[in-house]
């Protein structure tokens, strides 16, 4: 059986986890291996990254680098391992995340980021690595605000104003247009039960899910 990668993007507190856990679910019970990962993180010396990604201050493009540092880990340890032995992989985030937070939010250099992925993620001459499907999480940022509230202390992030996340909004449109047949917007400010019937309908309908 060949492997699957799914990821899943879109501003903080648009509802990813909710749903990837339920995907979990939903794949084991058709008997597929999953490996359930993150980024930036998912190795421990990604893991490591992340710490000082979402907690230090630092200029854009160490950021940016950054990301891309703890994504090459993740896909040479985790992800193309596990692709190869067939398995299902559940991203929550992968590179639309350096394009929104980074090239959205920080208005950091696009081209650069296109430069990174094509290095990041080679996997032959002329092949780079991409999900085979994107599941963007749309949410308007006052209503993610709203359901974040309280929920935990915001890292460096979750405390970006509203604006902020309109850019990293709009910076995910961007990369929807250049790749509509991997990527799937799904409505998130909806009842969760309705994102999870969104979500299975898309799936179903590209044939990855019964
Ligand atoms: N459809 C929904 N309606 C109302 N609340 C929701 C919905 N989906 C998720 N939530 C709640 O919103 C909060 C954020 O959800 P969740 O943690 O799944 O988002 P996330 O996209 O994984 O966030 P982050 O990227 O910051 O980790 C949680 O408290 C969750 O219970
Ligand atoms: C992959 C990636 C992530 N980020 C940001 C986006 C989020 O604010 C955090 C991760 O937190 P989450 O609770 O796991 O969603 O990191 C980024 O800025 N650039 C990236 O490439």
């Amino acid at each position: 059986m060949s492997g699957l990668f799914i990821s899943f993007e879109g501003i903080d507190g648009a509802g990813k986890s909710t749903h990837i856990n339920a995907l979990v679910e939903a794949f084991e019970t058709m008997g597929r291996n999953v490996v359930r990962t993150r980024e930036p993180g998912g190795t421990p010396l990604a893991e490591t990254l992340r710490e000082l990604v979402l907690n230090k201050a630092m200029d854009p493009m160490t950021e940016a680098l950054l990301v891309f540092a703890a994504r090459r880990d993740h896909i040479v340890q985790v992800i193309q391992p596990a692709l190869s032995q067939g398995a299902v992989v559940l991203c929550d985030r992968f590179t639309d995340s350096s394009f929104a937070y980074q090239g959205g939010g920080r208005s950091f250099d696009w081209n650069v980021l296109e430069s990174l992925e094509r290095w990041v993620q080679v996997q032959s001459i002329g092949s780079i690595l991409q999900p085979d499907v994107t599941i963007w999480f749309d949410l308007p940022s006052n209503v993610a605000a709203i359901r974040l509230q309280g929920a935990r202390v915001p890292d460096k992030f979750e405390s970006q104003s509203e604006p902020f996340f309109d850019r990293v909004a709009q910076a995910y449109a961007k990369r929807m247009s250049s790749a509509p047949d991997r990527f799937v917007r799904v409505n998130s400010n909806q009842a969760a039960a309705d994102v999870w019937s969104d979500i299975h309908a898309v799936l179903v309908a590209k044939g990855v899910l019964v």
